[in-house]
């Protein structure tokens, strides 16, 4: 039999869901490994390259994997790496809410599954119109842009492209809001409301925003629109950033600033969540939920209750939905339920025969 790959005629829309990317395993290795590709692109260190590799090189990737790995050991999971495991559980919920003639995918920017390996997935099922959906609400260049820079490296490898659609942020979407502020007032109705709710966003350096990255805007105006949601008065919350590497300037207020602040002036229950995270990671879970609980009591607060990311939450599968259904209107499956496989194999003949094959 005769198979022309590429003639396939028919059309649907797929999805390609890519968040950041997480090491295989809590060792050592294989977090120099995550490093080596995640500290290597010019979209998150901006550097020059004579002068970023050797600090990478020389004193980064020897050291920062053997502090990392009682962090990574402390959250890894019966399934592996938290980011990694929930992703796979967001892709599973949004295929069964968008049915199987839309095939939906994850990959990760760093690691594994490649997006390459997705892409081909989705190509050999039959996807022409692809929603791509970078699990990053607030668009930064050292995230979207770079997921964007590897999805365009995997195409230019590939002969028939389909057609794209790219989700830049979604940081002021109703669904997003709505899906957040639902997942505060149950954390209260469960644990009771704290005196203070905080909302932290992973940093990123002050001169990218210098340089004209929107992305604290974005996080400002998620914020903004939370505390609207729950009807919170001014002084009941703040914005902090977190998770910052190295002795530059980045995003202020700082987080753990924020935290010890907050328990010197007398705040004893504080809600931290983190609203641009898609996933809980390394950076909410060991981070927030461990590391600063910690200091927050040492500065004399009582309790710092992280409130999950959205994860598979219902209402978060259903926002992603509809900017995914949102993304995709227009384009119309074709299929070719009336060409049976022997008309199918007779044109894939004829088109060698024309061809001189
Ligand atoms: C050094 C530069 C970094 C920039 C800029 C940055 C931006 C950025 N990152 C996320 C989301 C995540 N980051 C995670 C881990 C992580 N981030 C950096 C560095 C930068 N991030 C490092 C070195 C690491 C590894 C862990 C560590 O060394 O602390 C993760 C978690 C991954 C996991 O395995 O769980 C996420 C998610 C965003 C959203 C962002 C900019 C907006
Ligand atoms: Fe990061
Ligand atoms: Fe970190």
């Amino acid at each position: 039999m005769i198979t022309i790959a590429e003639h396939r005629q028919d059309t649907r829309s797929g999805v390609l869901l890519v968040n950041l990317g997480t090491p295989d395993r809590p060792t050592v290795p294989a977090i120099r490994r995550y490093l080596r590709e995640f500290l290597s692109d010019p979209r998150v260190i901006e550097t020059p390259r004579a002068m970023w590799l050797p600090i990478l090189y020389g004193f980064i990737l020897p050291l920062r994997p053997r502090k990392l790995v009682h962090a990574y050991a402390s959250i890894w999971t019966s399934e592996g790496s938290p980011l990694l495991a929930i992703g796979r559980a967001q892709q599973a919920a949004l295929q069964r809410r968008l049915g199987e003639d839309t095939p939906v995918a994850l990959a990760m920017r760093y690691g594994r599954p490649s997006i390459g390996d997705a892409l081909d997935t989705l190509l050999a099922q039959g996807v022409r119109h692809l929603v791509v959906l970078p699990l990053y609400p607030q668009y930064s260049a050292t995230t979207t842009a770079s997921v964007y820079d590897a999805l365009f490296t995997a195409l230019k490898h590939r002969r028939w492209i389909p057609e794209l659609r790219t989700l830049s942020g979604y940081h002021d979407d109703a669904g997003y809001i709505d899906a957040l502020a639902a997942s505060v007032q149950r954390h209260w109705d469960r644990h009771g409301r704290g005196e203070h709710l905080l909302m932290s966003f992973h940093s990123i350096p002050l001169r990218y925003f210098q340089a004209g990255d929107p992305y604290y805007c974005f996080c400002q105006k998620t914020a903004r629109l939370l505390a609207n949601a729950l009807h919170l008065a001014d002084g009941q919350w703040s914005v902090g950033f977190q998770s910052r590497v190295g002795r530059a300037r980045w995003l202020s207020p700082y987080t753990d600033a924020r935290i010890t602040e907050l328990a010197r002036h007398g705040v004893r229950t504080l809600d931290v969540i983190c609203p641009g995270f898609a996933a809980d990671c390394l950076e909410t879970l060991e981070e927030v939920a461990q590391r600063y609980a910690r200091d927050f009591r040492a500065a004399g607060g009582e309790t710092l209750r992280y409130i999950p990311a959205l994860n598979a939450d219902p209402a978060h599968i259903e926002a992603l939905a509809s900017l995914i259904e949102r993304a995709r209107a227009g384009w119309t499956p074709v299929t070719q339920d009336q060409e049976t496989v022997h008309e199918r194999e007779r044109r894939a003949q004829s088109c060698l025969r024309i061809l001189g094959i």
